[in-house]
């Protein structure tokens, strides 16, 4: 049997900059639907802060970036724009999409160890699924959940709390991944210590300015900063919630 801390323990990931860097085919899908409408194609570095906010943040700061005129941002204008990202996006999804270096093997270890993953994800439910599945990756989740998967989402920590259970998982035995603030300020307010991953693409100061457990600049960090955090005997913040 193992011993190991990570027996049990649900490890919840975001997807969008923290499994799988999703920014390029995000971005040819943007520029898709800025094209469309008779615009340039903007370079992913520009708009690469807003993917951690979603299509309709990625269409506004693309919007942005090429001067649209005001006439061209209107609710229904973007509503039209999001419909053509989402259709390109659809059918390209795990075109340019990888995997941040050293996560397959990441997920093989955290396996072997006896911890239960999951994906708390702000992506549409059926886009999270459609994308890991293309990477072969579906299959090592015990839940994978996006933002119409439950009554809330992210920041809403009962987008995280029902992913847990979805797993079979305990909340008061689970970590959050995240690369932006959303994850993490979700994770606290769920009582659930939060680890960011400084790759993806929350900005830096935002991430840090929610002071999560800890910060890894990429997945061979992982392992021992989640030892460390299991078996931490800091009776002032316990890993796991208030000691009864
Ligand atoms: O698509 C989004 O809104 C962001 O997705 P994420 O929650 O996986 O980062
Ligand atoms: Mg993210």
């Amino acid at each position: 049997m193992s011993s190991s801390p990570l027996a049990g323990t649900t490890i919840v990931f975001d997807l969008d900059g923290t499994l799988v860097d999703t920014a390029p085919d995000l971005t040819n899908a943007l520029n898709r639907a800025l094209q469309a409408c008779g615009f340039p194609a903007v370079q992913g570095e520009a708009v690469r802060a807003s993917v951690a906010f979603g299509a309709r943040a990625m269409i506004a700061e693309g919007l942005h970036q090429v001067d649209a005129p005001n006439e061209h941002r209107t609710e229904d204008r973007i509503d039209a724009m999001l419909a053509d990202f989402l259709d390109h996006y659809e059918t390209n999804i795990a075109v340019e999409s990888v995997p941040f270096p050293g996560m397959l093997e990441t997920l093989d270890e955290l396996q072997t160890a006896g911890a239960i993953l999951a994906v708390c994800t702000n992506k549409r439910e059926q886009l999270a699924l459609q994308l890991l599945r293309s990477l072969e990756m579906a299959d090592r989740f015990a839940s994978i959940a996006g933002r119409d998967t439950f009554a809330a989402s992210k920041p809403d920590p009962l987008h995280l709390t029902e992913t847990i259970a979805a797993a079979g998982g305990d909340p008061q035995r689970a970590v959050m991944i995240g690369d932006s603030d959303v994850d993490i300020r979700t994770a606290k307010a769920a009582g659930i210590p939060a680890i960011g991953v400084r790759f993806g693409y929350g900005p830096a100061d935002s991430l840090a300015a929610t002071a999560p457990e800890a910060l890894i600049d990429g997945y061979a960090d992982l392992l021992p900063v989640l030892h460390q955090l299991l078996t931490s005997e800091d009776p002032v913040n316990p890993p796991f919630g208030t000691p009864s």
